[in-house]
């Protein structure tokens, strides 16, 4: 059987005395998104900081492609392919789209190995309006925009896994619905993807998995087919949709 692109056993996060992940397992084939969900506070955002190396877990595994990586350093595990695009995104508001993008390219090309399948040829080809807006500072873009941006700096980097956190967040619909097609797109380049999101339907819409937590714990798991299918699954836990 293939290795998963990512898979996490038993990850058991805190902050200081105060459990926030109990014993988090999941899954990520590769070329599949994954959709992590639960209501504010659940622990998403702390689960895929904790895969990025921003946390240590107190305990359990995170392997990338078959290799244990939750000792490894924000930048060792950038390095290794996995990147991390934040919740607010944090581009350099006062450089341009070009130069946001300049800035991660030679960040990555500092220490790799050579292989440069995404450049900024390809960035561009992927969000058109990046290319239309290089020169533009990112500060004075909009905010569907600046995510693209955010995500198109991680992409400079080579990742075979990519943390999305909240990719929706304060973006006007059509806007969103952008964003889940850049998300598809990404997904038929066979890049793997850890989805947090607040929006359901989102989620729902680019899917393959989905893990809900609740006060961090696993509370389902299973295809997004079945939740298509029957929303119930995870609704129940989500509070709010
Ligand atoms: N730096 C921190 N120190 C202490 N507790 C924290 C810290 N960051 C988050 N927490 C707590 O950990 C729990 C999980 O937070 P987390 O941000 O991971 O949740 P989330 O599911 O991403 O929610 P949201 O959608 O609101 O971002 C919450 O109870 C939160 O208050």
């Amino acid at each position: 059987m293939a290795t998963d692109a990512l898979s996490v056993s038993e990850l058991d996060v805190c902050y200081g005395q105060s459990q926030v992940v109990h014993r988090l397992s999941m899954n990520l084939q590769e070329g599949r998104v994954l959709a992590l969900l639960g209501r504010n506070g659940a622990g998403k955002s702390t689960s895929l900081n904790t895969f990025a190396g921003l946390h240590q877990a107190r305990a359990g595994s995170i392997r990338l492609a078959g290799r244990p990586v939750e000792r490894l350093s924000p930048e060792g595990i950038a390095r290794a392919g996995m990147r991390l695009v934040p919740q607010g995104r944090r581009i350099f508001p006062s450089l341009t789209v070009l130069e946001n993008l300049q800035v991660a390219e030679q960040a990555a090309r500092a220490n790799d190995d050579g292989k440069h399948a995404w450049n900024l040829e390809r960035v561009y080809a992927t969000f058109g309006r990046l290319k239309e807006r290089m020169r533009q500072r990112a500060g004075t873009l909009s905010g569907g925009e600046q995510q693209m941006l955010a995500i198109g700096r991680a992409l400079m980097g080579n990742p075979r896994v990519l943390l999305l956190d909240e990719p929706s967040e304060g973006l006007a619909p059509l806007i969103v619905a952008e964003v889940a097609q850049a998300i598809k797109m990404l997904k038929a380049d066979r890049l793997s993807i850890v989805l947090v999101e607040q929006n359901f339907n989102l989620a729902l819409e680019v899917a393959d998995d989905v893990v809900v937590l609740n006060t961090g714990h696993v509370v389902h798991a299973g295809s997004a087919d079945a939740v298509r299918a029957e929303p119930e699954l995870a609704t129940r836990h989500l509070g709010v949709f």
